[in-house]
């Protein structure tokens, strides 16, 4: 079986700053995968170059076996991949639901000539996907604010939201971008949870971007560790936090921040 996502040598220049340096793993199917590092060191970057935001000044990004650098994220989608972003993008007045709706335009049936005459099909298709779309939000525990705007919620609440989001795409792969940025410890026990069910109830393959150590220790089998742009180590999230090389790494940028 190939893997589910397979990195080679990836790298990402932006005029002469090099971002990302020759970045290769892999992620089984199935796993749930880190990504960590010290602030700057090429996480999101790489995020962005899986999902179809930048593409690599060079090296090959595998979903599945089929190589997709380059391509746009709607073209992603219909490889089984979505995402969610450090700052989640919400259209603000909007209610909840519409926010969740918006990720299901990849699984819309018909063109926008259909859409715009609103044949049985692309009725039907909708309601079936609010009906998806409330069922998400009711498992996340936001049913109550299916309809309010989202701009009513807190930072937390709307973390949540853009997960329902991204799983109304249906997903083989999940990328969450420090998704316990911002929440208090009780939510983020929350978040193990649903990333535990994620795994175990849908078959879903996950790689986190996050700083809180404590969740990747209690979620990971894997993580690889970044440093300016090129990998570090990999290992077990245990093996990362004793590897010298990574302490070093970290201790040395907070050293240069508290300094700065
Ligand atoms: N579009 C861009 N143009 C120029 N430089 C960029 C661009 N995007 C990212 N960078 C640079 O790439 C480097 C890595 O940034 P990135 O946000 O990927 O790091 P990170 O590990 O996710 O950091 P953090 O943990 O703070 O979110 C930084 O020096 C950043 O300024």
């Amino acid at each position: 079986m190939a893997a589910q996502l397979a990195l080679q040598d990836v790298s990402l220049q932006f005029g002469g700053i090099k971002v990302l340096r020759e970045v290769s793993f892999t992620v089984e199917p199935g796993s749930i995968f880190g990504l960590v590092g010290p602030n700057g060191a090429g996480k999101t970057s790489l995020f962005n170059c899986i999902s179809g935001h930048y593409t690599p000044t060079s090296g090959t990004v595998r979903i599945d076996g089929n190589e997709v650098q380059g391509a746009r994220p709607a073209t992603l989608a219909r490889h089984g991949l979505a995402r969610t972003f450090q700052h989640p993008a919400l259209q603000l007045h909007a209610t909840v639901l519409e926010n969740v709706l918006l990720g299901a335009h990849t699984r819309l049936p018909g063109g926008a000539l259909e859409w715009s005459v609103r044949t049985p099909r692309t009725r039907r298709a909708e309601k079936e996907l609010r009906a998806e779309a409330l069922e998400l939000l009711e498992r996340n525990e936001l049913g109550w604010a299916a309809h309010l705007p989202a701009d009513e919620l807190s930072h937390g609440l709307h973390k949540g939201v853009e997960l329902c989001r991204a799983l109304l795409m249906k997903p083989q792969l999940l990328l969450l971008d420090e998704p316990a940025a911002g929440l208090p410890h009780a939510e983020v026990e929350h978040l193990i949870a649903t990333v535990r069910r994620l795994r175990a109830e849908d078959d879903i393959t996950v790689v986190i971007v996050e700083h809180h150590m404590g969740l990747i220790a209690a979620l990971t089998d894997h993580v690889v560790v970044l440093d300016n742009g090129a990998k570090l180590m990999e290992g077990t999230a245990a093996e990362a936090q004793s590897d010298p090389r990574v302490i070093e790494a970290y201790i040395g940028k907070d050293g240069a921040d508290d300094a700065a």
